[in-house]
């Protein structure tokens, strides 16, 4: 079985009144791993990572880690400062983590070339495997499929959260073989699966973990009835979580349920009335 499969949760990072809640992380981490979920990711793009010092992130990595073994860990890196972002990845891989989750460089929009120097200048310098996180509509720039290609002959960059938005970039790269594609996508989880993609980084799997498992489950064994079907019942909550700036329907989703306060670092804000309301409804019409 491929390292890098199954659903990872990335997860929310909860505050209360600014500061980081600790304790809710700590629940949030056995509730999910209690799911059956393969892994979690700390400090993805569902993680408000960009509103946390390195030194926070480094407590939230602690944290998760005294919960999740690490081999079931992936940790969230990014910046456009080279040194800076070296510096960080030395300090984070003094943790016992499964891997990085390395996106572009975001707001430059560097060059094809520049993009394999920086990938694997850092893979170079990693004692753990590189997750490629392919985020265009975020970071600005797209890695195209040659430099994927490329990039999937270093030895430490194994696997992809393919969210490109590009169906032949996925089935090229997942009919290469070379790389771990994992759906980045939430509403791509089915199609990648079917494909031969080996899992997805979801932050929808924050609601309902365990339909997110079974979907795998469903796919690997063939039953693509049920697979369908579990799948398509999801489609309205996964389309509910990103009605709102990610992770704001997450959050309230979860606050819910008592697991965190619905709270978020600026730039960003809670989802507005019509989301929560929308979410509210939706969960109250399904059987939790
Ligand atoms: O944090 C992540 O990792 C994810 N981020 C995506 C995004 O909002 O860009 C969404 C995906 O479900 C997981």
């Amino acid at each position: 079985m491929s390292t890098f499969s199954g659903i990872w949760v990335p997860l929310v990072t909860p505050f209360n009144q600014g500061e980081i809640d600790f304790p809710a992380l700590s629940s949030l981490c056995h509730h999910v791993m209690k799911q059956g979920v393969a892994g979690v990711v700390v400090c993805g793009t569902t993680g408000e990572a960009p509103m946390l010092s390195d030194e926070e992130q480094l407590q939230v990595l602690d944290v998760v880690l005294s919960v999740v073994p690490g081999e079931k860990v992936m940790m969230g890196l990014s910046g456009t400062h080279l040194p800076s972002v070296l510096a960080m990845q030395q300090a984070i891989t003094q943790r016992p983590i499964a891997a990085i989750l390395l996106p572009a460089p975001y707001y430059i929009r560097p060059s094809q070339a520049a993009l394999e120097v920086w990938f694997t200048e850092l893979a170079d310098k990693s004692s753990v495997p590189i997750v490629v996180y392919n985020v265009p509509y975020r970071t600005g720039i797209h890695l195209e499929l040659e430099t994927l290609r490329r990039l999937a002959k270093h030895p430490r960059i194994v696997a992809i959260k393919d969210c490109g938005g590009s169906h032949d970039l996925t089935c090229s790269l997942i009919a290469d073989g070379e790389l771990d594609v994992m759906s980045g996508e939430d509403g791509q989880i089915l199609s990648t699966l079917c494909m031969g993609g080996t899992g997805a980084i979801a932050a929808s799997s924050h609601i309902f973990p365990e339909k997110f498992v079974a979907l795998v489950k469903q796919v690997e064994a063939g039953d693509l009835a049920a697979a369908r079907k579990n799948f398509f019942e999801l489609m309205p909550m996964i389309r509910l979580m990103f009605s709102a700036p990610n992770p704001a329907a997450i959050k309230f989703a979860l606050s819910l349920d008592g697991m965190m306060k619905n709270e978020l670092r600026a730039p960003l804000l809670p989802a507005p009335v019509n989301v929560e309301e929308a979410v509210k409804d939706y969960l109250n019409s399904v059987s939790r």
